[in-house]
């Protein structure tokens, strides 16, 4: 603890800890609160203080965003008592929800922050239903009182009725100006329990983050529950049964500060010299290898891969950085995956698996930012199970890759979605909803005029351009979560692009059947537009199988062979233009379509135009 007057070192009496975390609807000012605790509670002076202090890769901050969640240890003091109080900052987007819940499941209290200008949103639910499923106490908060468009009268009733308690106990606060938050502070004092566990137990610490630091190899964020940690023991991971020297252990406030040891309710990190985060998976629990508890934490699993999309460098010797790069972050990352792919029209490269389209983002902005490469990616498709007549099953995650033949089946992965908007926009929803296939479940009225729509939809209506027709068709006003629901069998088919012919194998892709001539048409026409003519005539289609839904054709370039037959006989002009047909029908055979490189990436990228906006949910 190296002499630090501000904090006792580790194993504060539990009596005195405090574990918090806040959650939001995203944007709803969850890291400027944080901010400005840090600030008052003197952690951060206030010359080091900077925007979004816990964000602290590059892509959080200018995208003003949390990916990853950390862990900060406060002192403040209640009637002449220091108290510590840990607050663990959680990610708000959809795609990381896996996150978010390891991270209540390490605290004792949530604030349950919402803008006062907003209301309540999809994602306040979500978290709301997560904290309260791990029995979290919630102090409800409205932020951004300063704002002049706040409306905290009608929005602390909806939030009081919401969670069942009296509007007087929903607190007003400004991140940005720091009003309201000292109560804050002492309400998570008051309110939230001081952690509960057996010291004298066998050791049993909850991960609920790990990030990998150049420098020092893996960081892992832990709570103790029972007993204790100290350096220089062996520990062991639950999960796998590896054993690790601990090489360091401390808190964050707000840089590392090694201390000796972490007691029972203490929230820290730990080091142990392990180079990759798949080591230290979140949600593990951490025991010591002399002394093993016998059973786990509980809440562990393997972070699934929801959306698969090929990556490809523009520059094809870029494809051992590619390679490299991969690699790299993946240590960084444990919910990442890929393997080498090759394509006809793109070559060599990867296929992915992301938590969602926002995480997909996230990794490209990532490998081009840091490892300086261009790359292409294609359109991201979810994971289809083709069940055939024989009963083999096949596991789909590359739409080119999907089987021909005697199919039984195909399913594919649905969530449930919840949708809240204004009342107004009822019928929009329902709209939208039915042409992305949904399935209507419930409805609730969370006031007069907002309403908590519930809906089973294919995940993959959903990671497309789904949330950008929502928001456009609310004009902003709805907002939407959604959970992985377990699959559903559908009429799926595979519809291929080919060229003169050719299969582009990175046009391909699964859609329903009712959907795959409009796909056709789209795609062909957008080719059609974008490759070259040439000396012969293309033929661009769109099929099913064998059979030919749509097609184009881009017309040949015709030499002006008759220019210099002037007038005259007609039967030599005619033997003019059978010669220069023979010649193109020769071409035609032994020529290929040139299609610039450009012509794929334009194609591509404006095929999953929607996507690439759905950066916030
Ligand atoms: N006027 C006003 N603006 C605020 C207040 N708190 C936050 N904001 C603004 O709201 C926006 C979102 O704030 P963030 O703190 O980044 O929101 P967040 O919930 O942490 O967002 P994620 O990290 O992406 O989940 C920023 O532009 C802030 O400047 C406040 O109390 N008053």
């Amino acid at each position: 603890m190296s002499g630090d007057p501000r904090i006792e070192p580790a194993s504060t009496t539990p009596a005195l800890i405090r574990n918090f975390c806040i959650i939001a609807h995203i944007d709803h000012g969850k890291s400027t609160l944080a901010d400005r605790m840090l600030q008052l509670t003197g952690v951060v002076e206030p010359r080091q203080m900077k925007a979004q202090y816990l964000d602290r890769m590059d892509i959080e901050r200018e995208r003003g965003i949390t990916i990853k969640s950390q862990a900060v240890r406060m002192p403040w003091e209640v009637e002449g008592e220091p108290y510590a109080l840990n607050m663990i900052d959680t990610p708000g987007h959809v795609d990381f929800t896996y996150e978010v819940s390891r991270s209540l499941a390490a605290c004792e209290g949530a604030i349950l922050l919402v803008d006062a200008a907003q209301g309540i949103e999809a994602q306040t639910l979500a978290n709301l239903y997560l904290a309260m499923e791990n029995d979290l106490t919630i102090i409800p908060v409205l932020n951004k009182i300063d704002l002049p468009s706040a409306d905290p009268e009608r929005y602390a009733a909806e939030l009081a009725q919401l969670i069942g308690c009296d509007v007087d106990d929903v607190l007003r606060v400004s991140g940005k100006t720091g009003a309201g938050v000292p109560e804050l502070l002492d309400r998570v004092v008051r309110d939230i329990p001081a952690p509960v566990g057996d010291a004298e137990a066998p050791t049993r610490a909850m991960i609920f983050d790990s990030v990998y630091d150049t420098y020092r190899g893996v960081v892992t964020y832990v709570r103790v529950v029972d007993g204790s940690l100290k350096p220089r023991e062996k520990i062991a991971m639950m999960s796998t049964l590896a054993t690790h020297d601990l090489l360091e252990i401390g808190v964050i406030s707000p840089e590392p500060i090694p201390t000796k040891g972490l007691g029972v309710g203490e929230v820290g990190y730990l080091i142990t010299g392990v180079k990759d985060v798949r080591q230290s998976k979140v949600g593990d629990t951490v025991t010591l290898a002399g002394r093993r508890a016998q059973q786990s934490l509980g809440g562990y699993r393997d972070p699934r891969p929801m959306v698969y999309s090929g990556l490809f460098p523009v520059d094809g010797s870029d494809f051992p950085v590619l390679r490299d790069a991969l690699d790299k972050l993946q240590l960084n990352d444990a919910s990442l995956v890929y393997e080498p792919e090759s394509s006809v029209a793109l070559g060599f490269g990867f296929r992915c698996g992301y938590l969602g389209l926002l995480h997909l983002e996230i990794v490209r902005d990532r490998l081009e930012r840091e490892f300086g490469l261009d790359l292409i990616s294609t359109a991201p498709n979810v994971v289809y199970e083709v069940e055939m007549e024989d009963g083999k099953v096949h596991v789909v995650t590359n739409p080119s890759e999907f089987p021909g033949g005697k199919i039984a089946q195909v399913r594919e992965p649905v969530v449930k979605a919840s949708i809240l908007v204004p009342s107004e926009f009822i019928g929009t929803v329902m709209e939208l909803c039915q042409e992305r296939r949904g399935i209507m479940g419930t409805m609730n009225y969370l006031s007069e005029t907002r309403v908590e729509m519930h809906y089973t939809l294919p995940l993959a209506e959903v990671v497309f351009d789904f949330f950008d027709q929502l928001k456009s068709r609310t004009r902003g006003y709805g907002s939407l979560d959604y959970e992985p629901a377990g699959d559903q069998s559908a009429d799926l088919v595979k519809v291929d692009i080919l060229l003169q012919g050719e299969q582009v194998d990175a046009f391909s892709a699964v859609v329903h059947k009712d959907k795959a001539y409009s796909y056709g048409v789209m795609m062909v026409g957008k080719l059609k537009g974008l490759i070259d003519r040439q000396q012969f005539e293309i033929p661009i289609q769109a099929a099913i199988g064998s059979r030919v839904i749509a097609r184009e054709t881009i017309r040949a370039i015709r030499k002006d062979v008759l220019a210099k037959c002037y007038g005259g006989d007609i039967s030599r002009k005619r033997k003019l233009l059978e010669k220069q047909k023979a010649g193109k029908k020769r071409m035609k055979n032994i020529g290929s379509v040139e299609v610039p490189p450009e012509a794929f990436i334009a194609a591509l990228s404006t095929a999953d135009d929607g996507s690439d906006k759905g950066k916030k949910k």
